[in-house]
């Protein structure tokens, strides 16, 4: 990929995280490395989607979990914090995840309903799948020679297999609490995830800000196992 970035050398660096529920964990983590957001941040009324730094020369954006590596991996932020199910389902060449943050712990798994459904559609060799993870979850199906359709959701995949639209969900499950109260079943797991430190691989070369962070992050790891 070619990196667009068209950030000035002495612009602020722009650090992307996801707004939902990886955030509460994540702070923390970004403080002890040093990145420290303005008030407004916490705020969850605040509409700004920017952010100043307090501790330095730095934006923070809040955004969506896809598209933190978007950001990151186009060069519109330099670093940012993402699941490695988002890193692996992308698979941008431009990000490189430097750090394991250990949180944001779950795994991305295949689940399909504890009682047969009476499909429509679907038989041993082709079978349809719904998801938000359509490259990981052809590539999980293409590895045992079977060809998936992956449907596209953005949510409540839960629902996909009792209203026709799929037979199978690949999503992710941490306590499974959410399979078992929609009647489904874990039946094999993909992968395991946790969220990940990324940069943008020619802002890392570039900037010696984005090195920099990234020892600061390896530090606060350090900090947080000792
Ligand atoms: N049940 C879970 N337990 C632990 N981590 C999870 C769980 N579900 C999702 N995650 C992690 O959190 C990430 C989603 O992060 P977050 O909720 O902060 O983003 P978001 O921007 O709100 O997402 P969305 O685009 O779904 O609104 C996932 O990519 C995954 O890495
Ligand atoms: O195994 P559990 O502990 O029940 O967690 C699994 C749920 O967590 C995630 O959804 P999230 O709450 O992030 O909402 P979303 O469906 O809007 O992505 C995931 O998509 C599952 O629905």
């Amino acid at each position: 990929m070619t990196n667009t970035s068209a950030t000035p050398d002495h612009g602020p660096l722009i650090f992307a995280v996801p707004k939902g529920r990886i955030l509460e964990e994540a702070v923390p983590l970004m403080e002890r490395a040093g990145v420290v957001p303005e008030a407004a941040f916490h705020d969850k009324k605040d509409r700004s989607l920017s952010f100043a730094d307090t501790s330095g020369d730095m934006r923070i954006f809040r955004v969506r979990a896809f598209d933190v590596a978007t950001f990151v991996a186009f060069g519109a932020a330099q670093a940012g914090i993402v699941g490695s199910d988002v890193i692996e389902e992308f698979d941008y060449s431009e990000l490189y995840a430097p750090v394991d943050l250990g949180i944001g712990a779950c795994r991305l798994s295949v689940a399909e309903p504890k009682e047969p459904v009476e499909y429509k559609y679907g038989n041993a060799s082709h079978l349809r799948v719904a998801t938000k993870y359509p490259n990981i979850t052809s590539r999980h199906f293409e590895r045992q020679g079977i060809q998936a359709e992956c449907i596209k959701l953005n949510g409540a995949m839960e629902l996909a297999p009792f209203s026709g639209l799929a037979g199978r969900i690949v999503d992710l499950v941490s306590t499974g609490q959410t399979l078992k109260s929609n009647g489904l079943v874990e039946k094999q797991e993909i992968m395991q995830v946790t969220s990940r430190l990324i940069v943008n691989r020619a802002a890392l070369k570039k900037d010696p800000r984005v090195a920099a962070l990234v020892e600061r992050f390896r530090i606060a790891m350090m900090k947080d196992a000792a």
